[in-house]
């Protein structure tokens, strides 16, 4: 029986599902027994991205996505590659995307190999939860994503933003004038989450987000160790690697829960807290007799991992990207600061400050357009389904590459691959085209909790501080599972004070 599921794992549907694609006219490359295109795409990556760029170029699809640029322009808008034994369709039709993301968002999910090779990351936590686990989890864990409690958040925002300025201004007081932006960004959407969700100190977070880094480098290789049967169980030094991580990342986090779990049982507190955390834990508490809670030990840790590695990484690289550009573009950056200073008026941001920023927003909002920090979103068919005229059969996996999709000429004109915040002025643009937050029920929870904290930090950053871009930046996007700048991004502060 297991050699049989084996082979129709690795074999058999692959197959299948080739053919029933291939009848509706979707091809693609040819792939290599067991490890299908992953060489082609390696290869292919290596070699547009061994050099940085030669100038501050927004133009940035082939260089990250080259595989996608050629097999599009051989095969098509719909083309189909394998990775490993793992038939991909790769769709950029926005309609169908649209579709996708909204009305079938029920009958996808995560995949067999995506939540593999994340297994020891993040676990079954809510990004990699199916069906009606996800339902559960996302149902828990929305009320610390809305309304007031998300609001509850802008003082920590505020809070931990004067620490980072101030940092700087000490720095820039003893003679430094160049900054690596993404590291304080990082540092500092680190320390948000780590209090706001985990009311958590920032040595013990920095100490996560250290072990949840080398994790998701070594899961990001995850595709290329899992093409082979049986390849997780070999005591490879890889998988070695990880486990040991893996066990030093949550000793970590059953500290911070056993606090809680100690705060309540000697007295101290009534409940385990109104945070990420203290709604996880509550929840586990009320159901802990019930049959149908799916909530245990386990599943807390890994919801902690993935809310620690989801809510910083991808909101400091909007930061960071935002920073670059308008370091590059210097009218913009005078008329977001004159903005900020006219809304709020030498204050801290505020909530309703916030709303009123709408030049702050367009610029965000075209950052998050040239630099998705998420450049593929990617789904599995649950089910056999229609979508549009296509029958997908079950198994398949559908990759939305959003960043090819953000800078097409098609769909955003002639000057897709520049910095104009003004295309955001009169519109919002949704319907599967602008989709840096994906879409549908399974869109990004934190879209509003990373909004909010990209609004009050670069508002801060902005009153506080004019910057140029420096002589030592290299233009160098890179994708590690996110889109990065390779050396960071060096910018000259220059305060206002002064
Ligand atoms: C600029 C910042 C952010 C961007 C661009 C972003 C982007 C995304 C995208 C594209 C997805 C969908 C992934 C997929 O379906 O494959 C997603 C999901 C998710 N994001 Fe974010 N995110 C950001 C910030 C945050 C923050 C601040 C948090 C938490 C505090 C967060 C937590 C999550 C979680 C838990 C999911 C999974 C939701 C589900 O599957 O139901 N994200 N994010």
């Amino acid at each position: 029986k297991i050699s049989y599921d084996t082979f129709s794992f690795y074999c058999l549907t692959p197959r299948r599902i080739r053919k029933t694609m291939e009848q509706q006219g979707v091809r693609g490359p040819k792939p290599r027994l067991l490890i299908g295109n992953i060489l082609d795409v390696v290869g292919l990556v290596a070699k547009s991205t061994a050099n940085d760029m030669s100038s501050i170029d927004h133009d940035i699809v082939d260089r990250l996505l080259p595989h996608y640029t050629i097999w599009t322009k051989q095969y098509g808008k719909r083309f189909i590659y394998w990775n490993g034994t793992e038939p991909r369709l790769c769709l950029a039709e926005t309609e169908l995307i649209k579709e996708l993301l909204g009305k079938k968002s029920s009958v996808c999910g995560r995949s067999w190999l995506q939540r593999q090779g994340t297994k020891h990351f993040i676990g079954k936590g809510l990004l990699m939860a199916n069906g009606e686990d996800w339902y559960h989890q996302r149902h828990i864990v929305a009320p610390a994503f809305m309304g007031d409690k998300l609001k509850s958040y802008a003082g920590f925002m505020v809070e931990c933003t004067n620490k980072m300025i101030q940092s700087m201004e000490t720095e820039l007081d003893s003679g430094r004038t160049e900054f690596e932006i993404a590291d304080y960004m990082k540092q500092l959407t680190a320390d948000i989450i780590s209090r706001t969700e985990f009311d958590t100190d920032s040595d013990k977070g920095n100490q996560i987000f250290h072990l949840l880094t080398l994790l998701q480098r070594l899961c990001a290789q995850a595709s290329r160790h899992l093409c082979l049967p049986g390849s997780r169980f070999v005591p490879s030094k890889y998988n070695r690697e990880i486990k040991s991580l893996k066990k030093e990342v949550e000793r970590l986090l059953m500290e911070i829960i056993e606090s809680r779990k100690d705060g309540v049982e000697i007295g101290r507190s009534s409940c385990y807290g109104s945070d990420l955390l203290g709604m996880l834990l509550n929840e586990m508490q009320q159901r802990k007799n019930s049959t149908t809670t799916t909530l245990n030990l386990q599943l807390i840790i890994d919801e902690c991992k993935t809310f620690f590695f989801a809510g910083h990484e991808t909101t400091a690289l909007l930061l960071t990207w935002t920073i670059m550009l308008l370091a590059t573009n210097p009218n913009w950056q005078h008329m977001v600061r004159a903005e900020v200073n006219q809304v709020c008026n030498a204050r801290t941001p505020s909530i309703q400050h916030l709303s009123k920023l709408t030049l702050l927003n367009m610029v965000i909002n075209e950052s998050l357009r040239l630099y998705p920090p998420a450049t593929v979103l990617p789904r599995m068919a649950l089910e056999d389904m229609k979508l549009g005229d296509m029958d997908i059969p079950k198994g398949l996996s559908i990759w939305i590459p959003v960043l090819a999709i953000h800078h097409s000429e098609e769909l955003w004109g002639k000057d897709a691959n520049q910095f104009n915040p003004n295309r955001f002025a009169a519109k919002a643009f949704g319907g599967g085209r602008f989709i840096p937050f994906a879409g549908g029920p399974r869109n990004c929870i934190g879209q509003g909790f990373a909004i909010m904290e990209a609004k009050i930090i670069l508002a801060m950053f902005l009153s506080k501080f004019s910057f140029t871009i420096s002589d030592t930046y290299r233009h160098a996007p890179v994708v590690v599972l996110t889109i990065q700048p390779k050396h960071g991004v060096q910018v000259c502060l220059t305060p206002f004070s002064s």
